[in-house]
């Protein structure tokens, strides 16, 4: 049985102010007993955020990484060591703005997410293809490449320390949510995927699904039998929205 998780990308949102607020608005969630949780502030507020969080309820987590676990001359980055060090548990790594908007490669993404298990952090690897992708009937092809790059360097194994997150990039901010039998045929496959080479790392891999996820929607996605989970953009700005899309994962 594979545990859920829930979590929470804030990408580039947030102040002090508004960051304390979300802290207290989590704090008085009821979360389920059974799940995990985790939320991704920005650099910034990782401090805050794990200060705030502190009980350890919800995990935190860290949106990106340097390919490196130690400190050095890197000037704006951040070595995985360094987010051990700050509380972190988790890093996003391939997230699709990343990926489109600044340029990383899957050579890039590799590379963190081998930075990130060697600091022992668990990396969330982020696939997922784009409307033009989709529309030439491509997802499954996109999507698989993604995993094999990972899958191909570091071999399965390495998939027994990570999460996946399956995010179409057309329904990432756009409102436009996977249907459930979307998301769900796309889980499979990866699942499958994984299968071909160890059907016991694919049986315990948790694959979440993140695309507009609202508190709406999440009950009938995450009902869906490969899908183990959320993660969740700007529904995650909003500490009761956010509680109620962790109580459906508990359900
Ligand atoms: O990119 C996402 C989470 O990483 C999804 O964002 P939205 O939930 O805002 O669509």
């Amino acid at each position: 049985m594979r545990r859920p998780l829930v979590a929470g990308n804030w990408k580039m949102h947030g102040t002090r102010a508004s960051v304390a607020e979300l802290i207290e608005g989590l704090c008085r969630q009821e979360l389920p007993v059974g799940i995990d949780v985790a939320v991704f502030p920005s650099s910034l507020h990782i401090a805050q955020v794990v200060h705030g969080l502190a009980d350890g309820a919800v995990k935190v987590g860290a949106q990106d990484c340097a390919a490196q676990v130690e400190q050095g001359a890197l000037t704006g980055e951040l070595a995985t060591s360094q987010l051990v060090d700050g509380g972190c548990e988790l890093v996003l790594v391939g997230h699709s703005e990343r990926r489109l908007i600044l340029g990383e490669s899957d050579e890039v993404v590799v590379g963190k997410f081998v930075a990130v298990q060697k600091a022992g952090l668990i990396p969330v690897l982020c696939l997922g293809e784009t409307r033009e992708q989709r529309e030439a009937n491509a997802t499954l092809g996109v999507v698989g490449g993604q995993l094999a790059a990972v899958i191909d360097a570091l071999g399965v194994e390495s998939l027994k320390r990570a999460v996946v997150a399956y995010e179409p990039v057309w329904a990432i901010g756009t409102g436009l949510t996977a249907t459930p039998e979307q998301a769900q045929e796309v889980h499979a496959a990866i699942r499958a995927q994984v299968a071909q080479l160890d059907a016991e790392v694919a049986s315990g891999l948790r694959i979440l699904y993140g695309g507009s996820v609202k508190a709406a929607s999440a009950a009938e996605l995450f009902g869906m039998q490969d899908i183990d989970g959320g993660l969740v953009g700007g529904a995650s700005l909003n500490a009761d929205e956010f509680g109620a899309i962790c109580r459906a994962a508990g359900n």
